[in-house]
């Protein structure tokens, strides 16, 4: 047992570290997750750039950001109204948007790309991010389910780039995924991780395999339970009420998978079967792809497993 353990028990010397300490943060996408992420970036007092393919888009993002964000400031300024203003206005005023991407790079830190689950569109992206961002720049990609080695080949800093895997709603859930490819420096892993804590997250470490340590489990149990329904030995509600009252779950997988998106959701399952098309965990369902299809894709379009219209 101990060799399996070992390369995770490293020991990092300190009085030789560069370690960048991350102040300027961009974030690219400002969808669920990117909105998110600038969120929690600024909360925690980064100066965060958020881009996003046009101005409408930023906009609403901002809008959904700073509804977050007044979530937040209830709970933590419950007896001090103006402190909670005060908040908003402060983190609010931490986020930049930008729709130029190698622009938006030009003092970053470090960049975290959450863009949509398409390898060839991320590669894309950072290569031409490559270009643009200083030498020092960390680069880390917010996957669910890609090699990070595969989109950081883009690049010609594969020392300097990672995977930070966070977590759906960003803001409420506390751990990061930190993920290092071969060529990752311990100094850029311990940047990673030190940004992760400095985020007020719990972060874990795992090599660059499918789904890292959560989606590797979490997928395949919401794609069971999506057979389930497709052999007509339960419905999706009580699925849901089973997991929930009868495993402890927050959620149960159908409300999940409208919660990450179906889309998401498809992106993953298809990407792993093509890969490995033997792994009985990682077929596709039918059910899913007509949803999407459909375009139904959970919260974010108002109908998914469940319809979600007010
Ligand atoms: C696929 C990807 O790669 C990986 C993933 O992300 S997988 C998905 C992982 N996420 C999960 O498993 C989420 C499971 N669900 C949960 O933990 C909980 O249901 C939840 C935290 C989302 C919501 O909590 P819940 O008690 O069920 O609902 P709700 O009453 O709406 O929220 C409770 C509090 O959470 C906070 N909250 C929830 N969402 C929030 C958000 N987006 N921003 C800020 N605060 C939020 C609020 O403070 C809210 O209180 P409020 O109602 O007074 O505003
Ligand atoms: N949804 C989840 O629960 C979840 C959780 C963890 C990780 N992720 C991962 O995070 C990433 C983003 O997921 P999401 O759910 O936020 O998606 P989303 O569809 O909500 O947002 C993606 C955003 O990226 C923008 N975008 C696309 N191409 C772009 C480009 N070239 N330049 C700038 N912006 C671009 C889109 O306009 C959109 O606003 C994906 O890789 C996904 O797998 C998702």
């Amino acid at each position: 047992m101990a060799g399996v353990f070992k390369v995770f028990n490293r020991s990092f010397s300190s009085s030789a570290s560069t370690m960048a300490q991350i102040k300027q943060v961009t974030v690219i996408g400002s969808g669920l997750m990117g909105a998110g992420i600038a969120q929690v970036a600024a909360s925690t007092g980064h100066n965060v750039v958020l881009v996003d393919q046009n101005q409408d888009i930023l906009d609403k993002s901002m809008g959904n950001l700073r509804k977050s964000l007044q979530r937040v400031a209830k709970k933590k300024y419950a007896d001090d109204a103006a402190g909670g203003e005060n908040f908003v206005k402060d983190v609010l005023g931490k986020i930049q948007t930008e729709t130029d991407s190698a622009k938006s790079v030009l003092k970053a830190d470090l960049v975290i790309e959450a863009i949509v689950e398409n390898l060839d569109v991320k590669r894309k992206l950072f290569k031409q991010l490559d270009q643009a961002a200083p030498q020092h720049t960390i680069f880390a990609s917010n996957t669910s389910s890609l090699p990070i080695s595969d989109i950081a080949t883009s690049t010609k800093r594969l020392d300097r780039f990672g995977g930070l895997h966070y977590f759906n709603p960003v803001p409420m859930m506390k751990l990061v995924e930190v993920i290092r490819i071969p060529d990752t420096s311990d100094d850029t892993f311990k940047s990673l991780v030190e940004f992760g804590k400095a985020n007020g997250k719990v972060t874990v470490e795992c090599k660059d395999t499918p789904g890292f340590i959560v989606n590797r489990l979490l997928v395949p149990y919401m794609m069971e339970s999506v057979r389930l329904v497709e052999r007509g030995d339960a419905s999706p509600r009580d699925i849901d009420t089973a997991m929930k009252l009868g495993a402890g779950y927050p959620m149960g997988p159908f409300e999940l998978a409208d919660y990450v998106g179906l889309d998401t959701v498809k992106f993953i399952i298809d990407g792993w079967c093509e890969k490995y098309p033997d792994n009985p965990l990682f077929q596709p369902s039918a059910m899913v792809n007509k949803l999407v299809s459909e375009g139904k894709l959970g919260m974010k379009t108002g109908e998914g497993f469940y319809s979600h219209k007010k």
